[in-house]
């Protein structure tokens, strides 16, 4: 098995995920790069994908994310396993936190895809997301806030792996 993760990020947070969830698998079995320096189609040598991505000015793409967005859609991912995570801020941006998130699920959502990595809603307090799924119980991805709760995202993080290597296993 191996992994490619591709990740867009402006203040590093994202990055930082990128880094730590590398860390915690092993580098030998998951490549990281940066979408600001690599095509996206560089994801398709892979078959098990992971997508990072941060939202920003209101419900906005991260910028690299946004520079590619019209790859995004031509990307053919049929066969392929993807899951997600997102950087937001719940506090200040609220009603819109990890709406980019949400955006590129349904950006890829005509792919014949397995989509795996849903996270619980549970602890944490905002008031819209365009990134919540199953009658709003689950984000379509791992729910990372490193500005209001950065001493959960560690364990989060952990968390997340064991649960899509096994949702990949199974
Ligand atoms: C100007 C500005 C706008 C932001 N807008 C949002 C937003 O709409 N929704 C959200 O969840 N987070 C928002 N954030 C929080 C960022 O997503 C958060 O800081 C994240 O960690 C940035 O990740 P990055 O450095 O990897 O890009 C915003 C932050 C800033 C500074």
């Amino acid at each position: 098995m191996k992994l490619g993760l591709f990740y867009g990020s402006t203040t590093c947070y994202t990055e930082m995920t990128a880094e730590k969830i590398q860390a915690f698998i092993g580098a030998d079995i998951i490549d990281i790069f940066n979408i600001k320096d690599f095509p996206l189609s560089k994801c398709l040598e892979y078959d098990f994908i992971i997508f990072g991505i941060s939202t920003w000015d209101f419900g906005e793409l991260q910028e690299d994310w946004e520079s590619q967005w019209q790859d995004v859609a031509k990307l053919d991912l049929s066969g392929k396993t993807i899951a997600m995570y997102g950087q937001g801020d719940q506090e200040d941006y609220g009603d819109w936190f990890q709406d980019a998130l949400g955006m590129l699920h349904e950006a890829i959502s005509h792919n014949d895809c397995r989509r795996i990595g849903f996270w619980p809603n549970q602890g944490y307090e905002f008031t819209g997301s365009k990134a919540l799924i199953n009658d709003g119980q689950d984000f379509v991805g791992l729910s990372l806030d490193d500005e209001r709760q950065y001493d959960l995202s560690e364990e989060r993080i952990q968390t997340w792996i064991v649960q899509i290597l096994e949702e990949y296993a199974n």
